[in-house]
């Protein structure tokens, strides 16, 4: 699925597509960002007829669906763009990518005007080694105050050395189907359930901002249900507003607009 910006400001939407081009070499289909939170009110209002067609063009050419005005009325009122590039892009990366233009990254789409961008992960080497370097990279970003900058950490280890290194706010991920809990973290839903619990609980004790990715394997109706588990443990355990919470799986669409209905707004990733 390529990916789909809700998006509305038009000048929102062609800075998001400027940083889109910077960030994946004027790419667009390639999906640079995950999720996209922004205030989608004034975004079909006349004097944006531009950014219109424009969307309506990147809608269709990354779903393929037919775009209708019908689908304005059940945009969500607000999104908010999380770019997660620097992390969840580089993490897939075959070769390891230098801590300099990791950096440069960050810096580049900080520039561009994004309001949050994942930074890194802090989670074993040895299962993502493209992200080994994750003290040094938030080193090297620690001056870009203004922006968020959360990273990644699947337990308490993780985030204590997240916290070390200068983060200010840490995503937590869980799996919604056994198989992906286990090839992602080594252990069942119920243990990443704890293990967040663990960090939520500590990053409450430090004041810390905490968001939410769920990941379901699985598509259809076991894919929701699944995602509703986490879901339902991410908005008992995250202290944050529920749009901190994002929901990704294989038929993301249902599943994120099936779990909004219930938890409050999820962002799709
Ligand atoms: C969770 C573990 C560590 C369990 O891995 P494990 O092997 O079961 O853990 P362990 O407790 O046996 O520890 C193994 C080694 O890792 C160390 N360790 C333990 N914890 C950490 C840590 N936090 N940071 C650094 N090191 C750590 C620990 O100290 C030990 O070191 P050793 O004694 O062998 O030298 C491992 O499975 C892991 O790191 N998994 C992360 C994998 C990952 O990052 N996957 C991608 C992110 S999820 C994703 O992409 C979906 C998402 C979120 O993007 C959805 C979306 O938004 O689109």
């Amino acid at each position: 699925m390529g990916s789909r910006v809700k998006c509305c400001y038009a000048g929102n939407f062609l800075k998001t597509v400027k940083c889109w081009r910077m960030a994946r070499g004027g790419d667009l289909t390639k999906n640079a960002f995950n999720s996209s939170e922004l205030d989608v009110s004034n975004a079909f209002s006349s004097n944006s007829r531009r950014f219109l067609t424009t969307f309506t063009k990147s809608y269709e050419s990354d779903t393929g669906a037919q775009f209708s005005n019908a689908k304005v009325s059940s945009l969500p009122k607000y999104v908010k763009i999380v770019e997660v590039g620097p992390r969840d892009g580089l993490q897939n990366e075959k070769g390891i990518i230098l801590t300099s233009v990791k950096i440069q990254l960050i810096q580049r789409l900080v520039a561009a005007g994004l309001p949050v961008v994942e930074a890194t992960s802090f989670v074993s080497p040895k299962w993502v080694p493209q992200l080994a370097d994750a003290k040094d990279v938030m080193a090297g970003v620690r001056n870009l105050e203004q922006t968020r900058l959360p990273v990644l950490v699947p337990n308490l280890k993780g985030f204590k050395a997240a916290i070390e290194a200068g983060a200010r706010e840490v995503a937590i991920f869980a799996a919604a189907s056994e198989s992906f809990a286990k090839a992602n973290t080594n252990c069942t839903v119920e243990e990443s359930i704890n293990r967040f619990r663990e960090v939520c609980d500590a990053a409450k004790k430090q004041n810390i901002s905490v968001r939410g990715n769920g990941e379901a394997d699985a598509s259809g109706s076991d894919a929701r249900s699944s995602c509703i588990q986490i879901g339902s443990a991410f908005s008992q355990y995250l202290w944050t507003s529920p749009s901190q919470h994002s929901c990704c799986s294989s038929d993301g669409y249902q599943c994120g607009g099936f779990l909004s209905s219930r938890l409050g707004w999820l962002s799709l990733c």
